[in-house]
């Protein structure tokens, strides 16, 4: 009955979007929404080239194969985005909601989120406690020399011109 209502429902969409799919196709793109093929991440990451190129968003699989001449952000932004989990990438882009209308046509399917490889920690790493006290230090001896500096020169000026005015002085 469902399958029957989205099949109904596809052709209105298509003859919309100016695709002609057969009757076929229309079935087994509906069965697919409705029961989605489930992928492990290890086969997802073989499609990882040009000519076959499958990409992970929000737990969904997109085979973006025909998109990739035609994606804004060229083609390395998506093959750069094969063999791993790409939502934060896709998302970091801040992609536009026609963007992500466009996604539903190139979706193929699920991945099993237990195969998905375990997130890298990007955070950079607390400063430690000696390395922080060696960036206090030399800090205060740049402010330290800042502040010396024009006393030693003006302390040398002086210095030249009293003893240059002293051997004025001295007797010949
Ligand atoms: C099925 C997946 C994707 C679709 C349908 C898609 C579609 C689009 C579209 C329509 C744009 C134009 C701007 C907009 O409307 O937001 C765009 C831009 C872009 N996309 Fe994607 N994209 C996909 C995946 C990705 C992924 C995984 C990346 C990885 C980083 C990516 C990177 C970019 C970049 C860098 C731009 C250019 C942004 C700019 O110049 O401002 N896209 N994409």
């Amino acid at each position: 009955m469902a399958l029957n209502i989205i099949v109904q429902f596809l052709p209105m969409r298509n003859r919309f979007e100016g695709k002609r799919l057969c009757r076929a196709h229309l079935q087994s793109e509906a069965a697919m929404a409705s029961n989605p093929k489930t992928f492990t991440f290890k086969d997802v990451a073989k499609h990882n080239r040009k000519k076959d190129c499958w990409i992970i968003v929000r737990g969904k699989v997109y085979d973006v194969t025909p998109f990739l001449e035609d994606h804004p952000g060229g083609d390395e932004a998506l093959l750069s985005s094969t063999e791993k989990d790409a939502t934060v990438d896709f998302e970091d882009v801040g992609h536009s909601d026609s963007a992500i209308e466009m996604m539903e046509q190139y979706f193929v399917g699920e991945v099993d989120a237990s195969t998905l490889p375990a997130k890298v920690k990007h955070s950079p790493a607390p400063p430690t406690q000696a390395h922080g006290a060696s960036n206090q230090s030399s800090g205060f001896v740049v402010k330290m020399l800042q502040f010396l500096l024009p006393l030693l020169i003006l302390g040398v000026a002086y210095a030249l011109q009293y003893y240059g005015k002293r051997s004025k002085l001295a007797p010949q």
